[in-house]
Protein backbone atom coordinates (compact mmCIF):
# COMPACT_ATOMS: atom_id res chain seq x y z
CA UNK A 1 0.00 0.00 0.00
CA UNK A 2 1.31 3.59 -0.81
CA UNK A 3 2.76 5.12 2.14
CA UNK A 4 0.46 8.44 2.48
CA UNK A 5 2.63 11.87 2.67
CA UNK A 6 1.24 15.07 4.65
CA UNK A 7 2.56 17.79 2.84
CA UNK A 8 2.48 20.49 5.17
CA UNK A 9 2.78 24.15 3.40
CA UNK A 10 2.21 27.89 3.96
CA UNK A 11 2.30 28.80 7.55
CA UNK A 12 2.49 31.82 9.40
CA UNK A 13 6.05 33.45 8.24
CA UNK A 14 7.36 35.97 5.93
CA UNK A 15 8.32 32.91 4.04
CA UNK A 16 4.79 31.94 2.94
CA UNK A 17 4.63 32.68 -0.55
CA UNK A 18 8.05 30.32 -0.92
CA UNK A 19 6.77 27.77 1.04
CA UNK A 20 4.05 27.03 -1.54
CA UNK A 21 6.72 27.21 -4.29
CA UNK A 22 9.10 24.39 -2.46
CA UNK A 23 5.80 22.21 -2.11
CA UNK A 24 4.77 22.43 -5.61
CA UNK A 25 8.09 21.11 -6.57
CA UNK A 26 8.01 18.59 -3.94
CA UNK A 27 4.21 17.70 -5.00
CA UNK A 28 5.79 16.96 -8.59
CA UNK A 29 8.74 14.92 -7.69
CA UNK A 30 6.41 12.72 -5.69
CA UNK A 31 4.07 11.98 -8.37
CA UNK A 32 6.89 11.43 -10.56
CA UNK A 33 9.12 8.08 -11.93
CA UNK A 34 8.71 5.51 -9.50
CA UNK A 35 7.91 7.58 -6.57
CA UNK A 36 4.14 7.64 -8.47
CA UNK A 37 3.60 3.87 -7.18
CA UNK A 38 5.30 4.37 -3.86
CA UNK A 39 3.94 7.38 -2.19
CA UNK A 40 0.46 9.23 -2.03
CA UNK A 41 0.22 13.04 -1.36
CA UNK A 42 -1.71 14.28 1.29
CA UNK A 43 -1.62 18.59 0.79
CA UNK A 44 -2.17 20.19 4.11
CA UNK A 45 -1.69 24.22 4.13
CA UNK A 46 -1.20 26.55 7.21
CA UNK A 47 -3.05 29.94 6.10
CA UNK A 48 -0.89 32.84 7.34
CA UNK A 49 -3.45 33.38 10.36
CA UNK A 50 -2.47 30.21 11.23
CA UNK A 51 -5.74 28.10 10.45
CA UNK A 52 -4.60 24.19 8.90
CA UNK A 53 -6.60 23.49 5.89
CA UNK A 54 -6.39 19.73 4.42
CA UNK A 55 -8.72 18.62 1.16
CA UNK A 56 -9.79 20.88 -1.88
CA UNK A 57 -8.39 24.05 -0.25
CA UNK A 58 -4.99 22.97 0.02
CA UNK A 59 -5.09 21.00 -3.14
CA UNK A 60 -6.37 24.32 -4.66
CA UNK A 61 -3.75 26.72 -3.28
CA UNK A 62 -1.10 23.91 -4.30
CA UNK A 63 -2.08 23.80 -7.64
CA UNK A 64 -2.35 27.60 -8.22
CA UNK A 65 0.63 28.60 -6.33
CA UNK A 66 -0.75 31.32 -4.62
CA UNK A 67 -1.43 32.04 -0.46
CA UNK A 68 -5.48 31.55 0.04
CA UNK A 69 -7.40 34.79 0.00
CA UNK A 70 -8.86 35.27 3.33
CA UNK A 71 -12.69 35.94 3.27
CA UNK A 72 -12.98 39.99 3.99
CA UNK A 73 -15.11 40.43 7.20
CA UNK A 74 -14.57 37.03 7.77
CA UNK A 75 -15.57 36.36 12.14
CA UNK A 76 -12.42 35.82 14.04
CA UNK A 77 -10.19 33.19 13.87
CA UNK A 78 -10.18 30.92 17.35
CA UNK A 79 -7.08 28.79 19.15
CA UNK A 80 -9.94 25.70 18.21
CA UNK A 81 -10.29 27.22 14.10
CA UNK A 82 -6.14 27.26 14.07
CA UNK A 83 -5.57 23.55 15.31
CA UNK A 84 -5.90 20.84 12.06
CA UNK A 85 -9.03 19.05 11.35
CA UNK A 86 -7.43 15.45 12.49
CA UNK A 87 -9.87 13.61 10.59
CA UNK A 88 -8.65 14.82 7.20
CA UNK A 89 -5.04 13.94 8.16
CA UNK A 90 -6.00 10.83 10.39
CA UNK A 91 -4.29 8.49 7.18
CA UNK A 92 -1.06 10.53 7.16
CA UNK A 93 1.92 8.07 7.30
CA UNK A 94 4.54 10.83 7.56
CA UNK A 95 4.58 14.44 7.79
CA UNK A 96 6.95 16.49 5.38
CA UNK A 97 7.05 20.18 6.63
CA UNK A 98 8.00 22.39 3.67
CA UNK A 99 7.52 25.37 5.86
CA UNK A 100 10.35 27.95 5.75
CA UNK A 101 10.80 30.28 8.21
CA UNK A 102 8.97 31.46 11.92
CA UNK A 103 6.47 28.90 12.80
CA UNK A 104 7.28 25.79 11.08
CA UNK A 105 11.36 25.46 10.43
CA UNK A 106 11.77 26.59 14.01
CA UNK A 107 10.72 23.46 15.83
CA UNK A 108 6.87 24.69 16.34
CA UNK A 109 5.61 22.48 14.18
CA UNK A 110 8.34 19.54 15.03
CA UNK A 111 7.28 20.10 18.91
CA UNK A 112 4.06 19.26 17.81
CA UNK A 113 4.33 16.23 15.25
CA UNK A 114 6.89 14.80 17.91
CA UNK A 115 3.77 15.04 20.43
CA UNK A 116 1.69 13.40 18.45
CA UNK A 117 4.19 10.88 17.60
CA UNK A 118 4.09 11.13 14.03
CA UNK A 119 7.52 10.45 11.66
CA UNK A 120 8.23 13.46 10.06
CA UNK A 121 10.88 15.23 7.56
CA UNK A 122 13.70 16.81 8.94
CA UNK A 123 15.47 18.04 12.39
CA UNK A 124 13.44 17.87 15.32
CA UNK A 125 12.78 20.61 18.44
CA UNK A 126 16.27 21.44 19.13
CA UNK A 127 17.90 21.03 15.86
CA UNK A 128 15.05 23.48 13.76
CA UNK A 129 14.88 25.90 16.78
CA UNK A 130 18.91 26.23 16.69
CA UNK A 131 19.29 26.23 13.05
CA UNK A 132 16.55 28.86 12.69
CA UNK A 133 17.99 31.51 15.58
CA UNK A 134 20.85 33.32 13.97
CA UNK A 135 22.00 34.27 17.27
CA UNK A 136 21.61 30.49 19.21
CA UNK A 137 22.98 29.57 16.07
CA UNK A 138 26.09 31.52 16.10
CA UNK A 139 26.52 30.50 19.65
CA UNK A 140 26.98 26.88 18.60
CA UNK A 141 29.02 27.61 15.95
CA UNK A 142 31.33 29.47 17.89
CA UNK A 143 31.61 26.63 20.44
CA UNK A 144 32.05 23.90 17.33
CA UNK A 145 35.08 26.36 16.51
CA UNK A 146 33.55 27.25 13.01
CA UNK A 147 34.52 30.62 11.70
CA UNK A 148 31.82 33.38 11.02
CA UNK A 149 32.09 36.96 11.32
CA UNK A 150 31.82 39.49 13.96
CA UNK A 151 28.35 39.75 15.14
CA UNK A 152 26.35 41.65 17.71
CA UNK A 153 22.97 40.33 19.20
CA UNK A 154 20.35 42.89 19.89
CA UNK A 155 17.11 43.34 21.18
CA UNK A 156 13.90 44.96 20.15
CA UNK A 157 13.02 46.37 23.23
CA UNK A 158 16.55 47.98 22.56
CA UNK A 159 15.53 49.58 19.11
CA UNK A 160 11.87 50.46 20.18
CA UNK A 161 11.62 51.01 23.87
CA UNK A 162 14.18 53.65 25.15
CA UNK A 163 15.12 57.07 23.27
CA UNK A 164 18.13 57.51 25.38
CA UNK A 165 19.40 53.67 24.30
CA UNK A 166 18.93 53.66 20.72
CA UNK A 167 21.87 56.19 19.65
CA UNK A 168 24.09 54.08 22.39
CA UNK A 169 23.08 50.91 20.56
CA UNK A 170 24.18 52.45 17.11
CA UNK A 171 27.01 54.29 18.45
CA UNK A 172 28.21 50.36 19.59
CA UNK A 173 27.73 49.00 16.14
CA UNK A 174 30.03 51.65 14.76
CA UNK A 175 32.76 51.44 16.92
CA UNK A 176 32.55 46.96 16.84
CA UNK A 177 31.40 46.55 13.40
CA UNK A 178 31.39 49.73 11.51
CA UNK A 179 30.00 49.53 7.73
CA UNK A 180 28.98 48.11 6.00
CA UNK A 181 27.05 45.97 8.31
CA UNK A 182 23.94 43.51 7.61
CA UNK A 183 21.03 43.90 9.88
CA UNK A 184 19.14 40.73 10.19
CA UNK A 185 15.85 39.85 12.05
CA UNK A 186 17.18 36.54 14.06
CA UNK A 187 13.91 34.05 12.85
CA UNK A 188 14.25 34.33 8.98
CA UNK A 189 15.12 33.77 6.05
CA UNK A 190 15.17 33.96 2.09
CA UNK A 191 16.50 37.51 3.39
CA UNK A 192 13.15 38.52 4.36
CA UNK A 193 13.79 41.59 6.44
CA UNK A 194 17.73 41.93 6.08
CA UNK A 195 19.10 45.15 5.42
CA UNK A 196 22.47 46.05 4.84
CA UNK A 197 23.86 49.51 6.21
CA UNK A 198 26.47 52.03 4.99
CA UNK A 199 25.49 55.06 7.45
CA UNK A 200 24.05 55.99 10.47
CA UNK A 201 20.70 56.69 8.65
CA UNK A 202 20.41 53.35 7.43
CA UNK A 203 21.25 51.32 9.91
CA UNK A 204 18.74 53.33 12.00
CA UNK A 205 16.00 51.88 9.64
CA UNK A 206 17.51 48.81 8.94
CA UNK A 207 17.05 47.92 13.09
CA UNK A 208 13.75 49.47 13.27
CA UNK A 209 12.93 47.54 10.48
CA UNK A 210 14.29 43.67 11.11
CA UNK A 211 12.96 45.09 14.96
CA UNK A 212 9.34 44.71 12.86
CA UNK A 213 9.79 40.88 11.93
CA UNK A 214 11.30 39.47 15.04
CA UNK A 215 12.11 39.84 18.65
CA UNK A 216 15.76 39.07 18.09
CA UNK A 217 18.34 40.98 15.83
CA UNK A 218 21.18 39.91 14.63
CA UNK A 219 24.19 42.83 13.43
CA UNK A 220 27.10 41.34 11.25
CA UNK A 221 30.17 42.91 9.56
CA UNK A 222 29.40 43.19 6.22
CA UNK A 223 32.27 41.00 4.06
CA UNK A 224 33.36 40.89 0.65
CA UNK A 225 33.36 36.85 -0.21
CA UNK A 226 32.02 34.61 -2.40
CA UNK A 227 28.87 33.26 -2.05
CA UNK A 228 29.58 29.23 -1.60
CA UNK A 229 26.53 26.89 -0.05
CA UNK A 230 27.15 22.76 0.36
CA UNK A 231 23.41 20.73 0.93
CA UNK A 232 23.41 17.95 3.39
CA UNK A 233 21.57 14.84 3.60
CA UNK A 234 21.78 11.64 6.47
CA UNK A 235 20.39 11.47 10.02
CA UNK A 236 23.89 10.29 12.03
CA UNK A 237 26.31 9.66 9.34
CA UNK A 238 25.66 12.98 7.23
CA UNK A 239 26.67 13.41 3.41
CA UNK A 240 27.64 16.62 1.91
CA UNK A 241 27.11 17.26 -1.27
CA UNK A 242 29.25 19.16 -4.13
CA UNK A 243 29.56 23.15 -3.72
CA UNK A 244 27.31 25.24 -5.54
CA UNK A 245 28.58 29.25 -5.67
CA UNK A 246 25.98 32.41 -6.53
CA UNK A 247 26.69 34.98 -8.52
CA UNK A 248 24.33 38.21 -8.99
CA UNK A 249 24.55 41.92 -9.98
CA UNK A 250 22.50 42.80 -7.19
CA UNK A 251 24.38 44.86 -3.81
CA UNK A 252 23.31 41.23 -1.90
CA UNK A 253 21.30 38.58 -2.23
CA UNK A 254 18.00 40.06 -1.86
CA UNK A 255 14.29 37.97 -1.94
CA UNK A 256 13.98 39.19 -5.43
CA UNK A 257 17.58 37.90 -6.33
CA UNK A 258 16.61 34.53 -4.96
CA UNK A 259 13.71 34.02 -6.64
CA UNK A 260 13.40 35.91 -9.85
CA UNK A 261 14.51 33.51 -12.50
CA UNK A 262 17.80 34.91 -14.56
CA UNK A 263 18.48 37.58 -11.06
CA UNK A 264 21.60 35.58 -9.62
CA UNK A 265 23.59 32.51 -11.41
CA UNK A 266 24.71 29.11 -9.90
CA UNK A 267 27.34 27.65 -10.95
CA UNK A 268 27.82 23.72 -9.86
CA UNK A 269 30.43 22.61 -8.62
CA UNK A 270 31.40 25.60 -7.44
CA UNK A 271 35.09 25.79 -9.04
CA UNK A 272 37.35 26.72 -5.93
CA UNK A 273 40.72 24.51 -5.38
CA UNK A 274 39.89 21.13 -4.03
CA UNK A 275 41.19 21.72 -0.61
CA UNK A 276 38.81 24.27 -0.06
CA UNK A 277 35.84 22.10 -0.76
CA UNK A 278 37.08 19.89 1.26
CA UNK A 279 36.79 22.05 3.98
CA UNK A 280 33.94 23.67 3.18
CA UNK A 281 31.95 20.24 3.13
CA UNK A 282 33.31 19.42 6.54
CA UNK A 283 32.36 22.68 8.03
CA UNK A 284 29.15 22.11 6.39
CA UNK A 285 28.67 18.54 8.60
CA UNK A 286 30.44 19.75 11.52
CA UNK A 287 27.53 22.24 11.51
CA UNK A 288 24.33 20.11 10.78
CA UNK A 289 25.73 17.72 13.76
CA UNK A 290 26.53 20.78 16.28
CA UNK A 291 22.84 22.28 15.54
CA UNK A 292 21.67 18.36 16.06
CA UNK A 293 20.07 18.79 12.26
CA UNK A 294 18.44 15.82 10.88
CA UNK A 295 17.88 14.36 7.27
CA UNK A 296 18.58 17.82 5.64
CA UNK A 297 20.22 21.04 5.48
CA UNK A 298 21.92 23.57 3.53
CA UNK A 299 24.99 25.31 5.19
CA UNK A 300 25.82 28.76 3.26
CA UNK A 301 29.78 29.91 3.76
CA UNK A 302 31.41 33.14 2.76
CA UNK A 303 34.88 32.43 0.97
CA UNK A 304 37.37 35.37 0.68
CA UNK A 305 39.34 34.29 -2.37
CA UNK A 306 42.60 36.48 -1.53
CA UNK A 307 42.75 35.36 1.89
CA UNK A 308 41.68 31.62 1.57
CA UNK A 309 39.65 32.01 4.55
CA UNK A 310 36.13 30.46 4.65
CA UNK A 311 33.46 31.78 7.13
CA UNK A 312 30.35 29.82 8.06
CA UNK A 313 27.39 32.08 7.42
CA UNK A 314 24.40 30.12 8.43
CA UNK A 315 22.51 26.67 8.47
CA UNK A 316 18.53 26.58 6.91
CA UNK A 317 17.15 23.32 8.40
CA UNK A 318 14.35 22.99 5.92
CA UNK A 319 15.75 25.31 2.73
CA UNK A 320 13.76 25.86 -0.43
CA UNK A 321 12.78 23.61 -3.18
CA UNK A 322 12.05 26.24 -5.58
CA UNK A 323 13.03 26.76 -9.45
CA UNK A 324 16.05 29.06 -8.15
CA UNK A 325 16.87 27.19 -4.91
CA UNK A 326 19.98 25.75 -4.50
CA UNK A 327 19.35 22.34 -2.23
CA UNK A 328 18.22 19.99 -5.04
CA UNK A 329 20.21 21.61 -7.87
CA UNK A 330 23.63 20.58 -5.59
CA UNK A 331 22.25 16.94 -4.96
CA UNK A 332 21.46 16.70 -8.75
CA UNK A 333 25.67 17.43 -9.56
CA UNK A 334 26.03 14.83 -6.54
CA UNK A 335 24.49 12.22 -8.68
CA UNK A 336 21.15 11.88 -6.72
CA UNK A 337 17.81 12.97 -8.65
CA UNK A 338 14.99 15.00 -7.53
CA UNK A 339 12.89 12.11 -7.27
CA UNK A 340 15.78 9.97 -5.48
CA UNK A 341 16.34 12.52 -3.02
CA UNK A 342 12.50 13.54 -1.85
CA UNK A 343 12.31 9.37 -1.27
CA UNK A 344 15.26 9.53 0.90
CA UNK A 345 14.58 12.31 2.63
CA UNK A 346 11.31 10.43 3.50
CA UNK A 347 12.98 7.10 4.25
CA UNK A 348 15.45 9.42 6.96
CA UNK A 349 12.18 10.72 8.27
CA UNK A 350 10.90 7.04 9.21
CA UNK A 351 14.26 5.87 10.08
CA UNK A 352 14.77 9.54 12.72
CA UNK A 353 11.39 8.88 14.17
CA UNK A 354 12.15 5.59 14.88
CA UNK A 355 15.68 5.92 16.68
CA UNK A 356 14.11 9.32 18.53
CA UNK A 357 11.17 8.25 20.16
CA UNK A 358 11.44 8.35 23.95
CA UNK A 359 11.29 5.37 26.65
CA UNK A 360 8.02 6.21 28.39
N1 LIG B 1 27.79 39.42 6.99
C1 LIG B 1 27.50 39.50 5.69
N2 LIG B 1 28.38 40.04 4.82
C2 LIG B 1 28.09 40.13 3.50
N3 LIG B 1 26.93 39.73 2.96
C3 LIG B 1 26.00 39.21 3.78
C4 LIG B 1 26.24 39.03 5.19
N4 LIG B 1 25.17 38.47 5.74
C5 LIG B 1 24.29 38.29 4.75
N5 LIG B 1 24.77 38.73 3.57
C6 LIG B 1 24.04 38.71 2.29
O1 LIG B 1 22.66 38.51 2.56
C7 LIG B 1 22.24 37.24 2.04
C8 LIG B 1 21.21 36.61 2.97
O2 LIG B 1 21.79 36.35 4.22
P1 LIG B 1 21.42 35.07 5.05
O3 LIG B 1 21.75 33.85 4.28
O4 LIG B 1 22.03 35.21 6.38
O5 LIG B 1 19.85 35.26 5.15
P2 LIG B 1 18.60 34.29 5.14
O6 LIG B 1 17.42 35.19 5.17
O7 LIG B 1 18.74 33.30 6.20
O8 LIG B 1 18.67 33.62 3.70
P3 LIG B 1 18.28 32.13 3.20
O9 LIG B 1 17.68 31.42 4.34
O10 LIG B 1 17.31 32.36 2.08
O11 LIG B 1 19.57 31.57 2.72
C9 LIG B 1 23.52 36.44 1.88
O12 LIG B 1 23.38 35.41 0.93
C10 LIG B 1 24.47 37.55 1.43
O13 LIG B 1 24.29 37.92 0.07
C1 LIG C 1 13.89 28.98 1.96
C2 LIG C 1 15.16 29.69 2.29
N1 LIG C 1 15.19 30.10 3.66
C3 LIG C 1 16.37 28.86 1.94
O1 LIG C 1 17.25 28.75 2.78
O2 LIG C 1 16.44 28.33 0.85
MG1 LIG D 1 18.60 31.25 6.13
MG1 LIG E 1 21.41 32.09 3.46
Amino acid sequence: MAITVGLLFGGCSGEHEVSIRSAQAIARALASGGNAQKYTVLPVYIRKDGVWLAGPTAESVLTAGVPHQEIPNAPAVTARDRLPQFDQIADIDIWFPVLHGPNGEDGTVQGLLTLMQQPYVGAGVLGSAVGMDKIAMKMTFAQAGLPQVKYLAVSRAEVWSNPCVFPKLCDRIETELGYPCFVKPANLGSSVGIAKATSRKELEAALDNAASYDRRIIVETGVVAREVECAVLGNDNPRASVLGEITFQSDFYDYETKYTSGQSQHTIPAQVPDDVARRIQEMAITAFQAVDAAGISRVDFFYVEATGEVLINEINTLPGFTATSMYPMMWEASGVSFEELVDTLIQLGFERSSTAAPKA
